[in-house]
């Protein structure tokens, strides 16, 4: 697999799209290509934490007084090779952060737990239950050794989240758009039984809103490398809480990926429109953030040359953050 050397790219990313399942590409849209122009394709990237899932597609702005460089991969596979478990995380937050890049918006496909919630909506999540069941790498600190606990309160961008509900809310393609609500991280790859999906409604209350199999680790593995991360969940069935319905399958789900991927293609064309604004409105509040929430001691350790760290160790931990 190519090594591509990620900190030669000579552009700065000001923000990488993340693509799930029904979102593999985005040049095949004629309002996008308008907007937008492919510079580079950078072959799977082979990262201290393995393969990205696909190339990384580099695009800059056309219709912007000065270009503005944006990312596009897919979390699946360009072929949908790789389970919501077997999702290379690690390996694709990695080389984002090596790209310099500060800002990630995610979209995935999700089930409704909310009748309001109907199938080809939208919804910007404000919080996660992780149900996932520990098989995926799930903390980068952990596997370099250092003991960090980052705060993970508020998993999802709130300047990000603001940023696209305030440039897609009155798009009448996008039509229904919900903000706030809890998404539930299920380990898959089975679907939920009724009793689960029931369950999640009494777990979550009023705020339940989705579920899907893949915003943990990935929010969370974005949190730890200091990147703003924001998820689009579109809607694409109802999971299985409702008796009167049979519970959800995959022709269920892929019956709505087109029309979500229409909409999904236009919420990136709003997000270019208005790219400009990104960095402003957004900032990078995570600066430090994790540095700071390691323990006193190893964080001694990091800085005398990382007494508890073997090689492979300080490899990884120099292509996450070159900055220590
Ligand atoms: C194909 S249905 C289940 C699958 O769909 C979602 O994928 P993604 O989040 O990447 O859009 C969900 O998380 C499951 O992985
Ligand atoms: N009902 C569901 N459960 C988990 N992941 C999903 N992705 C799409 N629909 C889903």
């Amino acid at each position: 697999m190519a090594s591509h050397n990620l900190d030669q790219i000579k552009y700065d990313i000001s923000l990488t799209i993340i693509g799930g399942t029904g979102l593999y590409h985005i040049s095949d849209s004629p309002a996008l290509n308008s907007v937008l122009s492919l510079v580079e394709v950078i072959p799977i990237v082979e990262t201290p934490f393995g393969e990205t899932s696909s190339p990384i597609y580099i695009y800059k702005t056309t219709k912007t007084s000065n270009p503005v460089y944006i990312a596009f991969l897919a979390r699946h596979g360009l072929d949908h090779q790789y389970s919501p478990t077997s999702v290379p995380y690690q390996a694709n937050i990695s080389a984002i952060k090596r790209m310099k890049c500060n800002n990630i918006i995610a979209f995935s496909s999700v089930g409704s737990l909310k009748s309001d919630c109907k199938p080809t909506d939208f919804i910007l999540p404000d919080q996660i239950i992780d149900l996932t069941k520990g098989l995926r790498p799930h903390s980068f600190l952990n596997e370099l050794g250092l003991v960090g606990h980052i705060s993970f309160g508020d998993p999802f961008s709130h300047p990000l989240r603001e940023y696209l509900h305030s440039h897609n809310s009155s798009d009448p393609v996008i039509e229904s758009l919900h903000v706030g609500g809890i998404l539930f991280c299920m380990e898959g790859p089975q679907f939920s039984t009724r009793a689960e999906s029931l369950m999640y409604i009494k777990m979550g209350g009023e705020d339940a809103k989705c579920i899907n199999m893949s915003c943990v680790p990935e929010s969370k593995l974005a949190k730890e490398l200091e990147i703003n991360y924001q998820m689009v969940c579109m809607v694409t069935d109802y999971d299985s809480w409702r008796l009167t319905d049979k519970p959800v399958d995959i022709q269920e789900v892929v019956k709505n990926l087109k029309q979500n991927s229409i909409k999904a293609k236009q919420m990136i064309f709003n997000i270019v429109q208005n790219i400009e604004t990104l960095s402003a409105s957004v900032g990078t509040p995570l600066k430090n953030n994790t540095f700071n929430s390691i323990s006193i001691k190893n964080i001694d350790s990091v800085k005398t040359n990382n007494k508890y760290l073997n090689d492979e160790q300080k490899l990884k931990l120099d292509f996450i953050f070159p900055e220590w």
